[in-house]
């Protein structure tokens, strides 16, 4: 399936699942050298994340434990900007070891918040694993984005947990579409 249509746009393969399959086998291998005897605690950032973090989480061999996330954004009642929450956010992080998995970051605005909070807990180390980088997009560099599968151009990409208008999470390769269009859920 070289072509697809959600809704009103078209969209081109982009990475196989094959591709990604290998991709996540050596991310994961070096996680499990990086991390041998320590614990890490994964922190999946939900929705977009949880097709990579499970199968991630197969190739992981050290000891671990899993959490999820949800960044929610809504309008302030008081402001007119728009407020992010994390829900889920573990409060026993205090001296752990920190993998925060993402399925792509754009903007780099979602990690970069999920960043300031997790600081206030005062974590042994924080690093980010994430599937997909669109290294032009991103508003300032991210010290702690450690593994990244691939690097994208800026195109609008879905499939393998991303959505376009909440469709497409459950294609198994990745698609992009050429038309930008701004993040859809
Ligand atoms: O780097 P940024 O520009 O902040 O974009 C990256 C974020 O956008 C997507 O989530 P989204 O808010 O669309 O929610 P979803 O995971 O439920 O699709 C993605 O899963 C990242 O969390
Ligand atoms: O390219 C994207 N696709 C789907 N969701 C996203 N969230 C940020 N960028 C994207």
């Amino acid at each position: 399936m070289n072509k697809i249509q959600i809704e009103d746009r078209e969209f081109e393969i982009l990475i196989e699942n094959d591709n990604i399959c290998k991709r996540t086998r050596l991310i994961g291998i070096q996680i499990n050298l990086d991390y041998e005897n320590r614990c890490p605690l994964f922190i999946g950032v939900l929705n977009g994340s949880f097709m990579f973090m499970g199968d991630l989480l197969k190739e992981i061999t050290v000891s671990c434990e899993v959490a999820f996330i949800q960044v929610s954004s809504y309008s302030g009642a008081k402001s007119s900007g728009k407020v992010k929450e994390i829900l889920g956010l573990p409060d026993d992080i205090h001296n752990r070891d920190i993998i925060i998995v993402e399925d792509i970051v754009d903007t780099g605005l979602t990690l970069s918040h999920i960043l300031k909070e997790l600081y206030k807990q005062k974590p042994a180390s924080v690093k980010v694993c994430s599937l997909l980088l669109k290294p032009a997009a991103l508003k300032e560099p991210l010290e702690e984005l450690e593994y990244v599968g691939f690097e994208l151009a800026n195109d609008f990409v879905v499939g393998y947990g991303l959505d376009y208008n909440g469709l497409g999470r459950n294609l198994n390769d990745i698609y992009r579409t050429k038309t930008v269009v701004p993040s859809a859920s």
